[in-house]
């Protein structure tokens, strides 16, 4: 600019300044805006917090507690404020950030400590903001928020005063290797810092271009030369490249967190799209988490049925059936043994239900006016229980029970058992309740009545019930707190099969994931038959399964864990459900995917999950029913706790990747055309050997503010193209760069960069005989007009051509005259896909048509721009774009006829082409090509 300031006119110099300024202020809004979505999204998954405000359980962020609040806390929870414990059941909490102490501590409220003073990690009542609950639950009542709480006070003193190890030199260029990267962009998520790196390398060869420029001028370089060279040099710099990704992935983000997903590590917005498998939990996620006890077996009663129920809340919708007669809480009086039943599912359970009070009278639509919190598989119980007015709270207003202790649930284990002491009666009574499987042989009854057992359970969950089994004893000369001794050698008291329906969403997102060739496996911890059943019915399993595949389509986590490495990689596919999975089996799915070079999506709610979501390319946890634990380890949470949002992320993640994608192609086109151009069209000397420079400085940097920032911000934008979820993953390791994008836009590129030679030859050696002027670089003398003319001509071919790539580069191998032909076709299509996308439509037309006051405007053309007004030329330019969109329309042609890059791309080695009608045709016709 210094050069261009001295030695040429003041005004070029001026406008040279005001385009890079420009750049960078665009540039700049860019990066902020990024910044300013990205900082609004993380608000969205803060920490909430269960309290107790007016009676009433709410869930509030953990940032708008205030010191009195009474706030539960249960196992899996970040506690949200440092709180004094007032009652806990088992409580126990890591604190490991605050003391460095590994090892859970026991919680509770009895405690009182003696000195004022002892040191925060032996105060046992109190639980301290960001420690987590690790086992049990509790309520407590906040003491101190935010900056006042423990580890608050430990922030404030760490701020600022990051300790570095090591030396004052290591410190100096520790720091120095830091901003460095931050300055390069060398931090972020891989797809960022490869971003970055191509960017990088584009530097490197843009000082190698300016270094030819000035060689092919013998080093001998004037104002203009180096003022070529320079721009020569921003034209290869991508320089909107890296804000256009970042806003790209905020808008990306946003649209997730419209759609019920909430990204918590951009790694998992590039890699979500190209997953190959997704395992989900069955629980609230397939099906609507909201169960119904529809059937129960009591020894020495029978079967009874539950019927008609709508809301699974209200105990009083609904009848209970045994046989053919109708039964209700009077029928408590003639079987003993329904009572106990009724007791054991009351009792054992920590869910309440009750009817809220109606306030809005006066609405017409009868609201559901039941609340329930707790376990889905408790509240149906618990409702179960109140249909006989034997609810959990009926029979605690009795004031006969007291709480001795409690064993709790977790999905390893698979049961629970709580122990009371009943003061009517002067007995200490355990019940338990459980999987079958894992009730049963702990039973005190013969083997041959536990198979008896054993196989009604198998006729329930091959109904789709979930099967509990129910137990109860009188504890006498027991440890009521030792687990083992209490939860052995119990009487049968009957079972219960809970019916969960599946969400109505669940079957069509699954067909949607088929045909993506995304495979979709159930890991569940429910029983084997419960989970097949309801893998039917959702579609993961379909009746026209390969036999030979039965087997290893539907395993236990028992069948599975039993299995070797080598074992599992021998599989010809791996099961679509697996039952009664733990947190281990979980890891041990992902990792066997891993070794099959798959990339899967897990989710997960509980404590034990975070490993499994760690370890999983794409970990999701649950919002609404996950623990804070799982959540934090997790890459996305889901808001609604639905599959269909899985699929959705899915879906917006190959948009993004797709739009990543076609913003580098059509930067590289741009890029690969102008080093064409430019460094062939130094070839152009006049008599006095000096280069005549096809394009103008101005012109360079001219053309890449219209077509660089706009045009790759519009295609950032682009709506996810028809075929988005028809066509299986791309590969996560290939990445972006694919085989195709680089044919592509190197056949593309060297096309327009010689269509503008072309362009430049036919005027200048066409029409004008080979006169190239003299000193026509500098400005402007008579003998230039035709090189004037020539650039003008090479300016307009050049930028329509970009403008024109814009729009091909929508989708590789689709024509842009049939690119959506599900919506429209004909002759007009082509007007519905341009217009589809207003901001890229506008941005090119803007392009358009800017460049007619660049060419016309007298004085500034001339002596800014150095061209000037062309006439016949413009036969010149409509023939390059025709000729370029004969290429492209061409070579997309033969794509699609040969199948190659995308047009072609293939699951398990079979092509996919459109609509896959069943998933198994083409997985069980892959096995027996293995296997034959
Ligand atoms: N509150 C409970 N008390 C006793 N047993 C339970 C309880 N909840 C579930 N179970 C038993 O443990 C099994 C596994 O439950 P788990 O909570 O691990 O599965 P889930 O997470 O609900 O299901 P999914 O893994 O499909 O989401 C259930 O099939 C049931 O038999
Ligand atoms: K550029």
């Amino acid at each position: 600019m210094a050069a261009s300031f001295g030695m040429l006119d003041y005004i070029e110099g001026s406008v040279i300044a005001a385009v890079i300024c420009l750049n960078i202020v665009i540039g700049f809004v860019q990066d902020y805006r990024a910044e300013k979505t990205m900082q609004s999204l993380h608000s969205l998954s803060a920490p909430v917090a269960t309290v107790i405000r007016d009676g009433k359980v709410e869930k509030v962020k953990a940032e708008l507690l205030v010191k009195g609040d009474i706030v539960k806390i249960s196992v899996g929870d970040v506690v949200p404020a440092d709180l004094r414990v007032l009652e806990s059941m088992n409580l126990e909490t890591n604190e490991a950030l605050l003391t460095g102490e590994s090892l859970p501590i026991a919680k509770s409220g009895y405690v009182i400590m003696k000195d004022e003073l002892s040191p925060i990690g032996d105060r046992q009542n109190m639980v301290w903001s960001s420690s987590t609950v690790t086992k049990g639950r509790g309520t407590g009542i906040v003491v101190a928020t935010g900056m006042q709480t423990q580890v608050g006070t430990i922030a404030e003193l760490l701020r600022g005063k990051t300790a570095v190890q090591g030396g004052p030199l290591k410190r100096f260029l520790l720091k120095v290797q830091k901003s460095a990267k931050n300055i390069l962009g060398l931090v972020g998520t891989p797809l960022q810092v490869k971003l970055s790196k191509f960017a990088l390398l584009l530097f490197g060869l843009a000082i190698l271009l300016a270094i030819i420029v000035f060689s092919s001028a013998k080093w001998k370089i004037t104002g203009e030369t180096l003022i070529y060279g320079i721009c020569v040099a921003v034209a290869v710099i991508p320089e909107s490249l890296i804000a256009v990704l970042t806003i790209t992935m905020a808008v990306g983000t946003k649209t997730m967190a419209k759609g019920n997903v909430i990204v918590r590590k951009m790694q998992a917005l590039e890699a979500v799209g190209g997953v190959t498998n997704i395992c989900s939990d069955k629980t609230g996620t397939l099906t609507q988490g909201k169960m119904i006890a529809r059937k129960a077996f009591i020894p020495g009663l029978g079967e009874i049925r539950i019927d008609g129920v709508q809301d699974p809340f209200d105990p009083t919708n609904g009848k209970v059936f045994f046989g053919d007669e109708e039964i209700n809480s009077d029928y408590i009086s003639r079987s003993r043994e329904l009572a106990l039943f009724l007791e054991g599912v009351a009792v054992c359970n920590l869910a309440t239900v009750h009817r809220s009070d109606p306030t809005n009278l006066s609405s017409e639509k009868v609201t559901s006016q039941w609340k329930a919190t707790g376990e889905p598989t408790e509240i149906s119980l618990q409702v179960l229980a109140m249909r006989f007015g034997y609810g959990k709270e009926d029979l605690m207003r009795t004031g006969e029970w007291d709480l001795v202790t409690e064993h709790p649930f977790d999905s390893t284990v698979k049961k629970m058992s709580i122990v009371h002491h009943h003061r009517g009666r002067d007995t200490v009574e355990a019940f338990m309740k459980g999987a079958g499987e894992v009730v049963v042989p702990t039973l005190n009854i013969s083997e041959a009545r536990k198979e008896e057992i054993m196989a009604m359970i198998e006729r329930l969950a091959g109904e789709g019930l979930r099967v509990l089994c129910v137990a109860h004893k009188h504890l006498i000369n027991v440890d009521p707190h030792v687990r083992s001794e209490v939860e052995n050698g119990m009487n049968f008291i009957g079972l219960v099969g809970l019916y969960d329906p599946p969400r109505v969403e669940t079957k069509d997102a699954v067909r949607r994931c088929r045909i993506a060739g995304v495979e979709v496996h159930m890991l569940t911890g429910d029983h084997i038959r419960t989970a097949t059943a309801i893998a039917h019915e959702v579609g993961i399993l379909s009746p026209g399964m390969p036999s030979a595949l039965a087997k290893t389509m539907v395993m236990t986590a028992g069948q599975f864990d039993a299995l070797s490495d080598a074992e599992i990689d021998a599989l010809p596919v791996l099961p679509k459900v697996i039952a009664r999975c733990s947190p281990a089996t979980k890891v041990r799915m992902v990792e066997a995917l891993h070794r099959r070079k798959a990339f899967c999506v897990m989710t997960g709610d509980g404590v034990n999950d975070s490993p499994a979501l760690k370890r999983a390319d794409v970990g999701i946890a649950m919002g609404l029913t996950g623990s804070d634990v799982a959540k934090d380890a997790a890459d996305l949470v889901l808001t609604d706790d639905n599959f269909a949002s899985i699929v959705r992320a899915v879906e917006e993640g190959r948009r993004l990747f797709d739009n990543i994608q076609k913003f580098i192609m059509h930067l590289l086109i741009s890029n690969i055309s102008q080093v064409v151009l430019l460094l062939i069209g130094l070839a152009f000397q006049d008599k006095n050997k000096v280069s005549v420079f096809p394009l103008s400085p101005l012109e360079i940097l001219w053309v890449n503010m219209i077509t660089s920032s706009f045009l790759a911000l519009g295609l950032g934008l682009e709506e996810a193209s028809p075929d988005v979820m028809t066509r299986p993953p791309h590969d996560l390791r290939t990445g972006v760069f694919t085989w195709e994008v680089i044919i592509d836009k190197s056949l593309y590129g060297v096309t327009m960069g010689l269509l503008c030679l072309i362009s430049f030859v036919i005027v200048i050696f066409g029409a004008n005989d080979g006169n190239l002027g003299h000193d026509c670089n500098h400005s402007f003398n008579d003998s230039c007009e035709p090189v004037y003319r020539a650039r003008a001509t090479v300016f307009a071919v050049l930028s329509f051509l970009l403008l024109l790539t814009a729009w091909e580069v929508k989708h590789f191998t689709r024509s842009l005259f049939r690119l959506n032909p599900e919506r429209h076709t004909g002759p007009l299509a082509v007007f519905h896909a341009i217009w589809y996308n207003r901001f890229l439509f506008w941005a090119v037309v803007a392009g358009f048509v800017i460049t007619f006051p660049v060419i016309y405007i007298p004085v500034f053309n001339s002596v800014v721009f150095k061209h000037t007004g062309i006439s016949w030329e413009w036969g010149v330019v409509i023939g390059a774009c025709v000729a370029y969109l004969s290429v492209v329309e061409g070579w997309k042609a033969i794509k699609r006829w040969r199948r190659w890059g995308s047009a072609g791309r293939k699951v398990n080695g079979i092509a996919v082409v459109g609509d896959l009608e069943e998933g198994y045709e083409f997985i069980g016709e892959t096995v027996e090509r293995k296997q034959g």
